[in-house]
């Protein structure tokens, strides 16, 4: 996976489920689970690899759906760190 444009010209990731915010470079995903354990648990899993690459999700919980948005906040947009954890998510997600 990795960075690419939209229809628009705005940088966007070509990967399932991210959706290109309308007034920010950023991209945002609902992951949902079978039951809050399961989507905490994939938070505390995402978090260590958030903490490993130093890039880190805005993400919010509400019992078994987890929103997340990623962008650089230091490049103002999207950047190679937003397409490698919007990877690693999608993974865990699946495990
Ligand atoms: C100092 C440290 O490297 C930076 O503040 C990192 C930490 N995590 C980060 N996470 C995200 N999403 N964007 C950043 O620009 C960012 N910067």
């Amino acid at each position: 996976m990795t960075e690419t444009l939209d229809e628009a010209g705005r940088k966007t990731l070509k990967a399932a489920g991210w959706k290109t915010e309308a007034n920010r470079d950023a991209v945002t995903k609902i992951f949902r689970f079978s039951n809050f354990v399961d989507a905490f648990g994939f938070m505390t899993r995402c978090a260590f690899w958030a903490e490993k690459l130093n890039h880190h999700p805005e993400w919010s919980n509400s019992y078994r759906t987890v929103t997340v948005t990623l962008t650089t906040h230091d490049a103002d947009g999207l950047t190679e760190l937003d397409a490698k954890l919007a990877s690693k998510m999608d993974k865990l997600a699946e495990a």
